[in-house]
C-alpha cells in the first residue's frame, strides 16, 4: 500500500514521523524524503505550514521592523500600519504555501493537518478534519515548538485588551497606547517596532533592568537608545493587576514598594515561551520530560526512548530558528551519518536582537571573562567614532557601539557585543572567526569591502581601552 492508500484506511506507516512543522524536523523531513524514505509530517494548524519562524515569528516581525523605520512624518499612522501588516500578512503567505509545497512536491511526503498525539512509543494518533488517523513510524521527531507563558496576573485571562505577540501583528488596527508586559527578547523588539509605527509604548520588565545578561554599557546604550526614540521603559515591576475599563485598561504596578498605573488600549503579554508538549501525551510514548517541562534530550537530541528524536524549542535549548536548523544537522547524522556529532561541538552561538539598531552578540562579556578569572583586553568604540567605518553616515545611523572582549596572552577573541547598523551580519564573521581560531589580531588585519561595516573591525580591534592583563583583580 502507497501512503494515500493507507491514509484513506486510517493507518500510515512511515519510515520517519515528525510532529510539527519547526525548522529542525521539516529541514530532516526534505532530507530523508527526497531520499525516497516514507515520511509523514503532522502539523496542527493549515496557518503554520513552515512553523513559527516564517508564520508568527522572526519574519512577519522582521517585516514589521523594517516598515516601521521607513514610516515617513507625512504618513497617516493607523494607515501606513495597515499597509504594512497586510504586505508582510503577504510575505507570511507566500512562505507558508511555499513551506508546504516543498514537501508535497516530494512523492514519499505527507503532509497530515491536526494535533498529534502518542499512543504507544512508536504511533501516533492525529485527529484531522477527516477524522483520525493513526501514524506508526520507526524513527519520530518531536519538534512542536513553544507557546507564550501567560503569567498569574489577577485580571488578565479575561481582559479583552491583553494579547499573544501572534495576534498583535495580525491585527490592523495600531493601538495607540500599547504596554507591554516583559522585556526579552520579544518585549524589546516588539517596543521598537510599535513605537517606529506611531504607537505610544511603555515596556514593564520584572528584572531590576532589561539586557541585564549584557554588559552595563552595553545595556544602557541600548536602553539609552531605545528611550530617546520614545519607548518608556520601567523595569523592577511587578504587575499587579490589569482592570479592563471602557476606554482601555488599567495596567496596575508595584516599583519599589510604590504603587502605580499605566493606561492601555492593548496589552502585549511577552513574558517568555515554554516547550509545547501539553496534546503530545509524553507519557504514553515513554518519553520522559525534564522539570521545565522541555522533552529531555542527550547530547545527540535522542529522548529516553532511543527512537525518538526533539528538536528545536520543544527540547529546552536556547530559543532561535538557527538552533533548531542545527538541531536537525545532528539528528540527520545520526540517521543517515557517522552520529558523531553532538551538542558539545556547538561554540560562539551569535544572537541578535532586532531592535533599530541592532544588538548581536557571541561569547563572553567583559564580566563573564573577568569574572572567570581570564586575563583581558577590551576593546570598543561608538559607533559615531569609528573613522574607519564611514557607511554609518551614509547611511544616517551612527547609534551604538562596539565592544570586543579579548584574551591578553593568546589574543584569543572571547566575546563581542555590536550594537550598531548591520550588527545581525557582522557578527557572524565574529563567530566564525571564533569558532575557527582567527584572533584578534588577524581579524582587526584582514581585508574588508569598502564603504562597509565590516571595516570598523579594521579600527575597534586596535583601540584597547582597557587591558586588564597587567592588574590584579584587586585593582580592577
Ligand atoms: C515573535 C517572535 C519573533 C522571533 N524572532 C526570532 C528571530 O528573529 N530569530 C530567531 O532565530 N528566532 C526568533 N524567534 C524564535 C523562533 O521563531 C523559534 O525559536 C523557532 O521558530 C522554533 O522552531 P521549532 O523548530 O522549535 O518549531 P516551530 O517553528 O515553533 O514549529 C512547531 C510547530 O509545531 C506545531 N505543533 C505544536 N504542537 C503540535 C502537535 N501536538 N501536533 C502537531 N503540530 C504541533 C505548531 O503549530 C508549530 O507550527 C522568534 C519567536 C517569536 C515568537
Ligand atoms: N531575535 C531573536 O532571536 C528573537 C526574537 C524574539 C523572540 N525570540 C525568542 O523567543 C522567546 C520568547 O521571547 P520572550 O522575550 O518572550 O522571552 P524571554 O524569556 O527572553 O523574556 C521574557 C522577559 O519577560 C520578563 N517577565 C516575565 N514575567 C514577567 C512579568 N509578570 N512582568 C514583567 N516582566 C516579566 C522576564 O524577566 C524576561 O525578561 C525567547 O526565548 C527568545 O529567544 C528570539
Amino acid at each position: 500500500m502507497d501512503l494515500d492508500q493507507q491514509h484513506a484506511s486510517g493507518t500510515l506507516h512511515a519510515d520517519l514521523l515528525v510532529l510539527g512543522f519547526g525548522k529542525g524536523g521539516k529541514a530532516v523531513a526534505k532530507q530523508l524524503a527526497a531520499g525516497g524514505r516514507r515520511v509523514v509530517l503532522v502539523e496542527r494548524s493549515e496557518r503554520m505550514y513552515g512553523g513559527t519562524c516564517p508564520n508568527v515569528g522572526c519574519i512577519p516581525t522582521k517585516g514589521l521592523v523594517h516598515r516601521s523605520g521607513k514610516r515617513r512624518p507625512d504618513d497617516v499612522p493607523q494607515d501606513y500600519y495597515e499597509r504594512s501588516v497586510e504586505a508582510v500578512q503577504a510575505i507570511r503567505e507566500m512562505m507558508r504555501q511555499g513551506n508546504l509545497d516543498a514537501l508535497e512536491a516530494l512523492e514519499s511526503a505527507t503532509v497530515l493537518t491536526g494535533t498529534a498525539t502518542f499512543i504507544d512509543p512508536h504511533t501516533v494518533a492525529v485527529e484531522t478534519g477527516d477524522g483520525r488517523v493513526e501514524v506508526s513510524a520507526d524513527t519520530i521527531l518531536i519538534n512542536t515548538g513553544a507557546q507564550p507563558v501567560i503569567p498569574d496576573i489577577p485580571g488578565l485571562r479575561d481582559s479583552r485588551r491583553a494579547v499573544l505577540s501572534t495576534e498583535l501583528i495580525e491585527s490592523t488596527v495600531l493601538p495607540e497606547r500599547l504596554v507591554i508586559v516583559g522585556g526579552g527578547y520579544l518585549g524589546i523588539e516588539f517596543a521598537g517596532i510599535y513605537n517606529g509605527f506611531g504607537s505610544h509604548v511603555t515596556l514593564l520588565e520584572a528584572s531590576p533592568r532589561i539586557l541585564r545578561r549584557e554588559d552595563d554599557n552595553v545595556a544602557l546604550a541600548a536602553e539609552g537608545i531605545l528611550r530617546d526614540a520614545g519607548v518608556e521603559i520601567v523595569a523592577g515591576v511587578r504587575v499587579t493587576e490589569i482592570d479592563d475599563g471602557v476606554h482601555g485598561a488599567t495596567v496596575r504596578y508595584l516599583r519599589d514598594g510604590v504603587e502605580a498605573a499605566v493606561e492601555a488600549d492593548t496589552i502585549l503579554i511577552a513574558a517568555g515561551r515554554a516547550p509545547a508538549t501539553a496534546d503530545l501525551a509524553l507519557e504514553a510514548a515513554g518519553v520522559r520530560a525534564t522539570a521545565a517541562g522541555a522533552v529531555e534530550v542527550d547530547e545527540h537530541l535522542r529522548t529516553s526512548q532511543p527512537h525518538i528524536y526533539a528538536l528545536g524549542d520543544v527540547n529546552g535549548g536556547e530559543q532561535h530558528t538557527y538552533i533548531s536548523l542545527d538541531d536537525s544537522r545532528i539528528v540527520l547524522d545520526q540517521l543517515t551519518g557517522t552520529g558523531e556529532r553532538s551538542l558539545a561541538a556547538r561554540v560562539a552561538i551569535p544572537h541578535t536582537l532586532f531592535m533599530t539598531p541592532p544588538l548581536a552578540t557571541v561569547g563572553l562579556t567583559e564580566r563573564d571573562a573577568r569574572a572567570a578569572g581570564r586575563p583581558i583586553k577590551v576593546a570598543s568604540e561608538r559607533v559615531a567614532d569609528i573613522v574607519a567605518m564611514p557607511r554609518a553616515y551614509a547611511v544616517e545611523e551612527t547609534r551604538g557601539l562596539m565592544k570586543f572582549v579579548i584574551d591578553a596572552e593568546t589574543d584569543e577573541i572571547l566575546g563581542a557585543a555590536l550594537l550598531s547598523v548591520d550588527a545581525q551580519e557582522l557578527i557572524n564573521t565574529v563567530a566564525l572567526a571564533m569558532r575557527h581560531g582567527i584572533t584578534a589580531s588577524q581579524l582587526r588585519d584582514s581585508i574588508y569591502t569598502h564603504p562597509s561595516s565590516t571595516e570598523a573591525f579594521n579600527e575597534v580591534l586596535g583601540t584597547i581601552v582597557r587591558d586588564y592583563s597587567a592588574l590584579s583583580s584587586a585593582a580592577i
